[in-house]
């Protein structure tokens, strides 16, 4: 398990293109590596960002991109390209934009009827099915009270120590119903990024690396941690 390290950008743009330059070159090593570049995507605002400059990227090119796996640490249950969705966000920045192999495209199930627990079940068994043991890159963004994916503080999910994907309810952030990698899972992930801007982010992230109650201080990495931050979210860390 490895310890977080540190990485700052002066401001939320030099923040996007660093993570996207970062991300391209991640992508490229894992592919040679083990021919396979197994990614898990996030949602919200920084990560859209990141999704849009890596498509922007001339760099973009140096990747293989039928040969990336793309999965979810969440998904706001709602209808299928609801804009809200992680997925309609990704897919509108950048999947839309590369030549991905469709099958290697996981996205959690919309909201058709079934319930999030039906399309919790259903992703814990995608997965389980693929094969796919270790993730190469788990991108997560961090909520002003330290939720991350849809793991929230104080709820029941937390504790989920069995299964692979659970449903949320009762989010205390918009949309309310919600599916979710648990923490077994994400801890599945050779490196671990959180990608923060901004001060509303501030105390939580201090709390996280410092290892407080917050969610976002369990996610580590195999082999790295990193937490990708501007100087604002960055601006309660105690300098050591
Ligand atoms: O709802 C969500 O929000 C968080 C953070 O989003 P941000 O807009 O504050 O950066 C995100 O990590 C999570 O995947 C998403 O479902």
């Amino acid at each position: 398990m490895s310890s977080p390290e540190i990485l700052l950008n002066r401001d939320a743009e030099g923040l996007v293109h660093a993570v996207a330059a970062r991300l391209i070159t991640r992508l490229i090593d894992a592919q040679v590596a083990g021919g396979i570049a197994q990614v898990v995507l996030t949602g919200g605002r920084v990560a859209a960002k990141v999704y849009g400059a890596v498509a922007e990227s001339p760099a973009r090119h140096a990747i293989d991109w039928r040969r990336v796996e793309f999965w979810w640490g969440d998904e706001r249950f709602l209808p299928a390209g609801d804009p809200e969705r992680n997925e309609t966000q990704a897919r509108d920045a950048l999947l839309s934009h590369v030549d991905v192999d469709p099958a290697r495209v996981h996205p959690m199930a919309a909201d058709s009827g079934q319930g999030p627990e039906a399309a919790a079940e259903a992703y814990a068994a995608e997965l389980a099915a693929s094969g796919v043991r270790t993730f190469d890159v788990l991108m997560l963004g961090v909520g002003p009270d330290g939720h991350v994916a849809s793991l929230f503080p104080g709820y029941p999910e937390l504790a989920e120590q069995d299964r692979w994907a659970v449903a949320v309810h009762d989010s205390p952030k918009p949309p309310p119903t919600r599916v979710s990698l648990t923490f077994p899972t994400l801890g599945r992930s050779r490196e671990v990024w959180f990608v923060v801007s901004g001060d509303d982010k501030a105390d939580a992230v201090a709390t996280a690396v410092s290892g407080g109650d917050v969610p976002a201080a369990t996610p580590r990495g195999l082999d790295r941690t990193l937490w990708l931050l501007d100087d604002a979210a960055a601006s309660r860390l105690k300098s050591s």
